[in-house]
Formats: structure tokens, C-alpha cells, sequence
């Protein structure tokens, strides 16, 4: 018999995952599956129950929550030759990776997405010794979205990202980035960098328009500086989709990219605080399969 797995945490989607599980059950069972049900209580517990997924040869793990129990969850396929199938069922603030792969951001429906017999393949980066789906962000910006409290994201939504951002806009505050690539260097001072798998970064959907899911390549963004009146312009070309254009902004894509700072930096990866610099950011070409839409 086929085996699914379903990871939930209890605590996203303002505390309602659990009421999705009966009827994710249900459709898994319909399809065929003997179905195990694990609910997350603390950090990395997700890691820990997609690596016994893995190891016990499951079919599918199915996770109900939001980015972080995800890239807790895809953590768990590093360094396994055996990676189920994956279900998503956004339950987060932003849901970027469901975004990207045109899964529906309402439960219900996604839930229903469970039955499509369409799967896409799609790569992952891997920051230091950790994978990560959506995007790793390195700078002052990005540290302040760490210290987003999930107390502001159940009340304000993704809106609690724009408080902390625009907050940290104003001190205009950048770290020296010496940032390396295919044999190019690139050094100065920056407030951001970004490294974007999937065209979803941070809600905004045309942030990266050029990432392809599947496309093998990491597309990098370093803002120049964001003063106040520049500040106007970067935010208009980002809602535009050319970022990438903006005088103050240099784009590029690679395979691989390393970033190196004299002062203490740390990353926000995929939403969460991540490592403090150095890291080496790389590709996992075509690393995990998803279930998604058949229109999609
Ligand atoms: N039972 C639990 N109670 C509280 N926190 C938990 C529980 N299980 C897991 N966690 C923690 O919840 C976090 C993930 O929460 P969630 O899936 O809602 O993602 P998120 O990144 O907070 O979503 P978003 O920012 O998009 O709203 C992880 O840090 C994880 O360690």
C-alpha cells in the first residue's frame, strides 16, 4: 500500500491547521494511501519526521503550514537519495513557495489540488549545511524581517513584514558585502541581497519574473543603497517586475554564489533568522517533486 505522511503545525494558519487535517485524510485515503498523521510541537520536528519519511520509503508527505514548517519539512530531503512526493497546504503569512507553483492559497481548495495527478520538479538552494525553497536574504532589511513577532503576523498579516521594513528603510542602514560568483567579485555596501529561487519573493510576484522553478540558476539581487527618495523607485520598479533594471540594483544569475562581510551580518532564509555570514549559497537542480494544479 502506498504510505503518505502529513506534517501539521498546530500553531500556523491562526492556530487552525488541525481543522484541515480530516479532510486531507480523507482525500489521501481516497487516493489510495495508508495515512500517518504527525503534528509538529516544537522546532525542527518537521526536519525530523520528513527524514523517518524518507528513510521508511513513504510515497508522499503532505505538510499543513506555513514557510517555515515547509523549509523545516525540505530539510529533511537533505543528503536522502529516497524524497517523497510533496503536498502543500499554505497555511502562512506569505505562502511564496505555493505562490510560485500556483497552488491555491485558500486550504480548502488546496486540499483538493491533493488529487491532481500533475507533479512538477523543482530545484532547491542550499545555504551552508541547509536547503532552503524561495529565497536567502542577506543585509539589514533582512534581519529585520526576522524579528517579525508571530504576535504582528496573526494580527497584521503580511502587512507585519511592510511594518518592519519600512521601519528599517528609514534608518537606511547598509553592512560591506563582498559578494563572489562565477569568478566575478562584487564589493561595497548594501542593505540587501537577495538570492531568488522562484518568481514569489516576500508576496510580491514580480519581484524575480525570470525564475523558473526549474531553471537550475539562483537570481541575485543587490541593492546599492535605499535612501529615502530612491527608495520610492526601487519599490515602484519591484511592483513593475524590472527590479532588475534599477540603476541602484545589479543583477545576475549563477549556480553558485558566496558572501563575506568585515562586520557581523546575518540572513533571513526562506522568512526565518538564518546563519550569520560567511555562507555559500548553491543549486539542487530538480530536487523535489510537488503536486500541483492541473491547470496550472
Ligand atoms: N506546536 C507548535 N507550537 C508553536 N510553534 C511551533 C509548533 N510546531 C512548530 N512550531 C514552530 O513554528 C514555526 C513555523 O511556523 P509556520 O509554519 O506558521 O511558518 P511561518 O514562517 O511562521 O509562517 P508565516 O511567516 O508565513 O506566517 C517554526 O519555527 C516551528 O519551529
Amino acid at each position: 500500500m502506498k504510505q503518505a505522511m502529513i506534517i501539521v503545525n498546530p500553531s500556523s494558519g491562526k492556530e487552525e491547521a488541525l481543522e484541515y487535517v480530516r479532510n486531507t485524510e480523507e482525500i489521501l485515503y481516497d487516493k489510495g494511501f495508508h495515512v500517518a498523521v504527525n503534528e509538529t510541537e516544537k522546532e525542527l520536528d518537521a526536519t525530523r519526521y520528513c527524514i523517518t519519511a524518507c528513510e521508511q520509503g513513504y510515497d508522499l508527505i503532505v505538510t499543513i503550514g506555513g514557510d517555515g514548517t515547509l523549509n523545516e519539512t525540505i530539510n529533511g530531503f537533505l543528503d536522502q537519495t529516497h524524497r517523497p512526493t510533496l503536498g502543500i497546504i499554505p497555511l502562512g503569512t506569505v505562502n511564496d513557495f505555493a505562490r510560485a507553483l500556483q497552488i491555491p492559497l485558500n486550504p480548502e481548495k488546496a486540499i483538493q489540488t491533493l488529487t491532481s495527478s500533475k507533479v512538477n520538479t523543482v530545484d532547491m538552494g542550499r545555504l551552508n549545511d541547509r536547503l532552503f525553497a524561495n529565497v536567502a536574504a542577506v543585509g539589514s532589511l533582512a534581519e529585520s524581517l526576522s524579528s517579525v513577532s508571530s504576535d504582528d503576523k496573526s494580527k497584521l498579516g503580511a502587512f507585519a513584514y511592510l511594518k518592519e521594513g519600512i521601519k528599517e528603510l528609514m534608518r537606511n542602514h547598509s553592512h560591506p558585502l563582498v559578494i563572489r560568483h562565477d569568478g566575478e567579485i562584487w564589493e561595497g555596501d548594501s542593505p540587501l541581497f537577495l538570492a531568488a529561487l522562484t518568481n514569489s519573493v516576500g508576496g510580491f510576484a514580480k519581484l524575480a519574473p525570470d525564475a523558473v522553478i526549474d531553471d537550475g540558476l539562483l537570481h541575485c539581487f543587490i541593492i546599492k543603497d535605499l535612501h529615502v527618495f530612491n527608495t520610492i523607485t526601487v519599490s515602484l520598479s519591484l511592483l513593475l517586475g524590472n527590479l532588475k533594471n534599477h540603476k541602484d540594483v545589479v543583477y545576475f544569475t549563477a549556480k553558485s554564489v558566496s558572501v563575506s562581510s568585515v562586520e557581523p551580518v546575518s540572513t533571513n532564509v526562506d522568512g526565518e533568522c538564518g546563519p550569520a555570514l560567511p555562507i555559500k549559497i548553491s543549486m539542487m537542480p530538480s530536487h523535489v517533486q510537488v503536486i500541483v494544479p492541473e491547470e496550472g
